[in-house]
């Protein structure tokens, strides 16, 4: 995991509203990214979203909305509640959400990304347009050229 986060040019913290062990372990996650990074000796440590899934079932819910802002505010970290299950388009979100972030950081603070050496890799991350093609369960990507995704 250590090496991971090493690694990692941004972070997605997951959690499921319908479970609370779950929203239990962002805390940790999230401290434990800046931990790394501040040994590390980074200007900034990489961007953070915590991401609350699920909120499709609102009758099987164990963390309130509220909850989860209030976490989100008590870490300075962005939060986005998304159902995976209802659409792409939020899940789509989080990932441009964080990919905005990773680049600003890139211009804002590039001895940043010279530690973590990894800056090369931000120019294969494809970016999902949003014309790009449904699949026929409306759930899922096609695309016709690789090289069409890559940033501008
Ligand atoms: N209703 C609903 N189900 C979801 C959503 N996201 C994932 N699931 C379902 O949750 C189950 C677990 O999803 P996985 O992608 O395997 O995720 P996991 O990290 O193993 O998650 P858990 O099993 O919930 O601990 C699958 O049956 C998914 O279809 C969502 O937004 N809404």
């Amino acid at each position: 995991m250590e090496e991971k986060i090493k690694w990692a040019d941004g972070f997605l913290v997951v959690y499921s509203v319908t479970d609370r062990c779950s929203f239990d372990e962002v805390m940790r996650l999230c401290f434990l990214v800046n931990h790394i990074h501040s040994r590390r000796s980074c200007p900034d440590p990489p961007p953070v979203i915590i991401v609350a899934n699920k909120k499709d079932l609102e009758f099987d819910r164990m963390v309130s909305v509220e909850e989860g802002e209030s976490l989100s505010q008590g870490l300075k970290l962005p939060l986005r509640e998304i159902s995976v299950r209802d659409g792409w388009e939020e899940t789509a979100g989080v990932f441009h959400a964080l990919y905005a972030e990773i680049v600003q950081q890139m211009d804002r603070s590039p001895p940043s990304f010279r530690r973590r050496g990894v800056s090369r890799l931000m120019e294969k991350i494809p970016r999902i347009h949003s014309n790009a093609a449904l699949g026929s369960t409306g759930r899922s990507f096609s695309f016709s050229s690789f090289r069409d995704l890559l940033p501008d």
